[in-house]
């Protein structure tokens, strides 16, 4: 599994403590920045991340920012994104088995990184169950176009 994170000043230290865990766990990332705590724009780290996920470079995402909803507003602007906002493990779960999310974003500002990183831990092991919910999500994707 490819898998790319990014934040922006707000998710910064969320972040900096995921990669800590990604790495304990042996799973490897890339980091899209931001590489500093210095106020930046989350519409940016966004893009870069949404369409490298969008065109396959990487099979899912994990974006953070202060609440985690801007930059999933900005996420799910690209076509075939499916980005998710979770705060709790029950989100994490359905947000892969109904609705195949591809990324994750959370707030750095909102939770702490004991649950964030069970989040991370079940949105990255947790597969979609496709029958009735891929019908769905195929409705979704002809939105997009
Ligand atoms: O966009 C957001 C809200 O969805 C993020 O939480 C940003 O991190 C936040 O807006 C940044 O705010 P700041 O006052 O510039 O730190």
């Amino acid at each position: 599994m490819k898998l790319v994170i990014g934040a922006d000043h707000g998710g910064f230290d969320l972040k900096e403590n995921i990669k800590e865990y990604l790495k304990e766990q042996q799973i490897a990332f890339t980091d899209y920045g931001t590489l500093t705590p210095e106020r930046c724009d989350y519409p940016v780290v966004a893009k870069k991340v949404a369409e490298a996920v969008a065109d396959g470079t990487f099979d899912c995402g994990i974006l953070i920012c202060g609440t985690g909803i801007g930059i999933g507003i900005a996420a799910n602007k690209v076509h075939g994104i499916r980005a998710a906002l979770c705060h709790d493990m029950f989100s994490a779960e359905y947000s892969r088995r109904h609705n195949d999310a591809n990324i994750l974003t959370m707030g750095g500002r909102v939770i702490g990184p004991g649950l964030a990183r069970e989040i991370v831990r079940i949105f990255l092991n947790t597969g979609f169950d496709g029958g009735r919910h891929a019908e769905r999500v195929a409705m979704i994707t002809k939105m997009d176009k």
